[in-house]
């Protein structure tokens, strides 16, 4: 039972009603409801970082949400999550902005509402709801109930929006269907979908999607399998819905440490200096030649990477997680750990099939002294990135699914750097017919210690690097990056 307490109430803190962590607690929010109760609503928020730099009033009139069920009838009954998804029970917020020259936004929501419709029958636990098993643990009750669907218009046209490569809460979360009154996640359905249509002919579609459901990669391959339903062509991948593959071993093996959950002091005051100063947002433009220097940089001074190339992966997380320690002046003696999601699909023994829709991804961390870690060449850091990635093995996944099976513990954030990596989610492909987004990207950093990854710029070649931290330590960061 103290099971089903810890995950209720740590997910409590999606609740909208509840100040959510992702969209009001690092940015606050002006957004004003006029109506709660689950009919029409309209949404407004002032924005002064558009694209054409004019201060406009975003408003989005949300029509009343709509229930939209598989075309045909599909299982039901209780639906298996493996530990790997159990795991990660929270919210992500995404916007997929559409502006096509030939083809106008009237038939937008149709088309992708039956589109939607035709889907969920390949994805029929996201058309279910989120209930807990007899067993206590997470899990989908397939009632074929149905997506959250919300219509819905702005007042303005798509390029007054603002510069959506930065997340930002405010504006952007008018564009995704929040459920009103939700106590827990469990009265969150897995799924809910928007499509915003705005005046100048383009149209949004903002997605609130449960991690427990599938990681990006899998949250990718949905969205592209609608749009390829949506443009009445076959499903490239169709999903692999049997979860229980990743099923803990009956006895659970825990084979590793495990540091990922482990609770670091935080001795510098990180904490406090988060609340006593604003937290300031920002991206980061690696652009190809920013990476190369990086990578040259990373490899120097070291015996162990000289002549070895680094990926740009590892140049970068090395550079982020020093660069972030630096600025936030940890103490030489305090522990600092990263922590970062590995693909394991092609690591588990066999392989996970394609198109395998839960969760394949675990986490992998190190963790080493804030002073060892700045005073030593960026090679040490980049060194530190590449063991944690060699440590994800088959046995090492297999460990951590039955760690969570034995512990019902989640990694811990203190003293942590969580980056999230998204430039290889091919989510910019997605097409419903107006072809493919003019733009796409999170609504939100889901909490301070998360940075994330993003593609960005001519074929998509370079990273964005998205983090928030204390308006001083914003300062020095920015320094390090300006020197690279
Ligand atoms: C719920 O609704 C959602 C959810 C989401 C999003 C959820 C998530 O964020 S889940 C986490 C997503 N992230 C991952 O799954 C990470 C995947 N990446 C890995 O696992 C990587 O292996 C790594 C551990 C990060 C390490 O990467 P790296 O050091 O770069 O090593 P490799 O990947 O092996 O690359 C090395 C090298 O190979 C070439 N290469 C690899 N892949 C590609 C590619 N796709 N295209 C081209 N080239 C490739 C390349 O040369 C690489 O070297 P570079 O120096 O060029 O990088 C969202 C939305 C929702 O609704």
């Amino acid at each position: 039972m103290r099971i089903q307490l810890d995950f209720i109430t740590f997910n409590t803190s999606y609740n909208p009603n509840h100040k959510p962590i992702l969209l009001s607690s690092p940015f606050g929010s002006k957004m004003v409801a006029e109506n709660n109760n689950n009919k029409e609503v309209t949404l407004s928020a002032s924005m002064e970082n558009n694209m054409k730099g004019t201060n406009v009033h975003l408003e989005v009139h949300q029509k009343e949400p709509a229930l939209v069920k598989p075309e045909s009838e599909t299982r039901k009954g209780l639906y298996f999550l493996s530990n790997l998804d159990q795991n990660i029970a929270v919210i992500v917020r995404t916007i997929y902005c559409f502006k096509s020259e030939e083809r106008g936004n009237e038939e937008a929501v149709q088309v992708i509402k039956k589109a939607l419709s035709q889907v969920l029958v390949h994805y029929y636990p996201l058309a279910g709801r989120l209930t807990i098993s007899p067993e206590g643990k997470l899990t989908v009750d397939c009632t074929g109930e149905g997506v959250v669907f919300v219509e819905a218009e702005a007042n303005c046209k798509m390029d007054e929006i603002g510069d959506i490569t930065k997340p930002d809460p405010e504006t952007l979360g008018k564009l995704v269907y929040d459920v009103v009154d939700a106590k827990n996640i469990l009265e969150i359905p897995p799924v809910t979908a928007q499509v915003t249509k705005f005046k100048c002919g383009g149209f949004v579609l903002g997605l609130c999607m449960n991690h427990c459901m599938f990681d990006g990669i899998g949250a990718m391959e949905f969205v592209n399998s609608w749009g390829q339903v949506a443009r009445g062509l076959p499903l490239t991948t169709p999903p692999f819905s049997d979860r229980t593959i990743l099923s803990a071993r009956n006895p659970p093996k825990i084979e590793n440490l495990h540091q990922e959950f482990e609770e670091i002091e935080d001795k510098s005051n990180i904490n406090s200096l988060y609340n006593k100063e604003p937290t300031l947002y920002r991206s980061f433009c690696f652009d190809p030649e920013k990476i190369k220097k990086l990578k040259i940089q990373a490899t120097e001074n070291s015996e162990s990477l000289l002549g070895n190339a680094c990926t740009s992966f590892e140049a970068l997380s090395a550079f982020v997680w020093r660069a972030r320690t630096k600025s936030l002046k940890m103490l030489c003696d305090q522990k600092t750990k990263l922590l970062f999601a590995v693909d394991g699909r092609a690591k588990f023994e066999p392989q996970l099939p394609k198109g395998y829709f839960g969760n394949g991804i675990v986490l992998t961390n190190s963790i080493c002294e804030a002073g060892e870690l700045t005073e030593k060449p960026l090679s040490f850091a980049v060194g530190l990135v590449r063991e944690a990635i060699k440590m994800v093995t088959d046995g090492y996944m297999r460990s951590a699914i039955d760690y969570f099976e034995v512990t019902r513990a989640r990694p811990s954030l203190s003293s942590t750097l969580l980056i999230t990596t998204w430039s290889r989610l091919g989510f910019h492909t997605t097409d419903f017919g107006w072809g493919e987004p003019v733009l796409s990207g999170p609504v939100a950093l889901p909490e301070k210690e998360v940075t994330l990854f993003l593609s960005h710029g001519e074929q998509r070649r370079s990273i964005n690097v998205l983090l928030g931290l204390p308006a001083s330590a914003m300062d020095v960061f920015q320094e390090q990056f300006l020197q690279i």
